[in-house]
């Protein structure tokens, strides 16, 4: 798989301190990037930089294999983003909002109805933008940054300020964007449950550095929170785990043992072995936000 961004050791210091330091990341072409790194990590920083607003002072950006520093046109040609709140004009509808962007990127108007078709805003006819909710107008701003038909997205915490059904309709959205128009996103956010919720891959970050970048469905697989054991005799498996030296926590019938994945089987042996009957044994993943503060606590210390 090619990769539409490549951040190679990327460095941007403010008043000698390093917002973002060093830092080398991949997004995958036609997936979802969650960039996880709570407040003040360096994400607007790096999408600054991605998107041209600031000069690094290290470091290249390549999109779709070409450095954006010899190929500016390309890389705007190719990146439509939302990194601050798009100013629009508030007394005018969407779609004169949208005819201003066309005209400044030199784009066929009839690229506004797709826009506004994508982003469900077709039906808004003369209402001004004024009236519109928040969740219209982020919608809006995504058909801005869409205008000139980039093959990569970039929004800053595209969530911030939405009410919970305004998220959901968010997250779905920018779903159905990648999947059916093939569309790039990078998406920044500090909220775990967020990214674990809508990407296909993630980035963390903290303090300008990377800390891990992975498929998110790694995350899931291979991290372990416990394992959930349904069992007849609940006193006697307890001894089992203890002769293992596995922490557990039990209630009735069902225990968490605490324990790598690769325990569960000599788990499952040795209480089918002790004449325990096991109902049900399930692996039950830790969270990102677990993982995620597991990282960012063993960087810290
Ligand atoms: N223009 C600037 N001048 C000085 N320091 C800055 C500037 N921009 C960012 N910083 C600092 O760089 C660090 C990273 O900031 P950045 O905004 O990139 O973080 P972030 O991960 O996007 O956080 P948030 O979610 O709070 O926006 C912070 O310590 C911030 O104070």
């Amino acid at each position: 798989m090619s990769n539409a961004i490549e951040v190679r050791n990327l460095t941007k210091a403010y008043k000698g301190i390093n917002a973002v330091d060093n830092l080398s990341i991949n997004v995958p072409e036609g997936k979802i990037y969650g960039f996880l790194g709570k407040n003040g990590a360096g994400k607007t920083t790096t999408i600054r930089m991605i998107t041209r607003l600031i000069k690094p002072n290290s470091g290249e950006i390549l999109v779709f294999g070409k450095d954006i520093r010899r190929n500016r046109q390309w890389a705007a040609a190719n990146i439509g983003s939302i990194v601050e709140s798009p100013g629009f004009y508030e007394n005018l509808p969407a779609r004169s909002n949208l005819e201003i962007t066309a005209t400044l990127y030199k784009t066929p108007k009839s690229r506004i109805g797709e826009v506004l078709e994508i982003v469900n805003l077709k039906d808004t006819g003369k209402k001004k933008v004024k009236d519109f909710s928040l969740g219209m107008k982020q919608r809006l701003g995504i058909a801005n940054a869409l205008v000139h038909s980039p093959k990569i997205l970039i929004l800053d915490e595209p969530t911030n300020g939405l009410d919970p059904s305004g998220i959901k309709d968010m997250r779905s959205f920018l779903k159905g964007l990648s999947r059916d128009k093939g569309i790039t996103i990078m998406v920044s956010s500090h909220l775990l449950s967020e990214v674990q919720q809508i990407a296909d891959y993630v980035g963390i970050i903290d303090k300008g550095r990377l800390v891990e970048e992975t498929d998110i469905s790694n995350i899931e697989a291979e991290d372990q929170s416990y394992l959930l054991l349904e069992v007849d005799k609940p006193e006697k498996a307890e001894l089992v785990l203890k002769d293992m030296n596995i922490k557990f926590a039990s209630e009735e019938k069902t225990i968490k043992a605490f324990c790598k994945k690769h325990m569960n089987s000599s788990i499952n042996y040795n209480l089918v072995h002790k004449d325990i009957n096991v109902f049900n044994l399930a692996s039950v993943a830790k969270s990102l936000e677990e993982r995620f503060l597991a990282i960012t606590d063993e960087v810290n210390s």
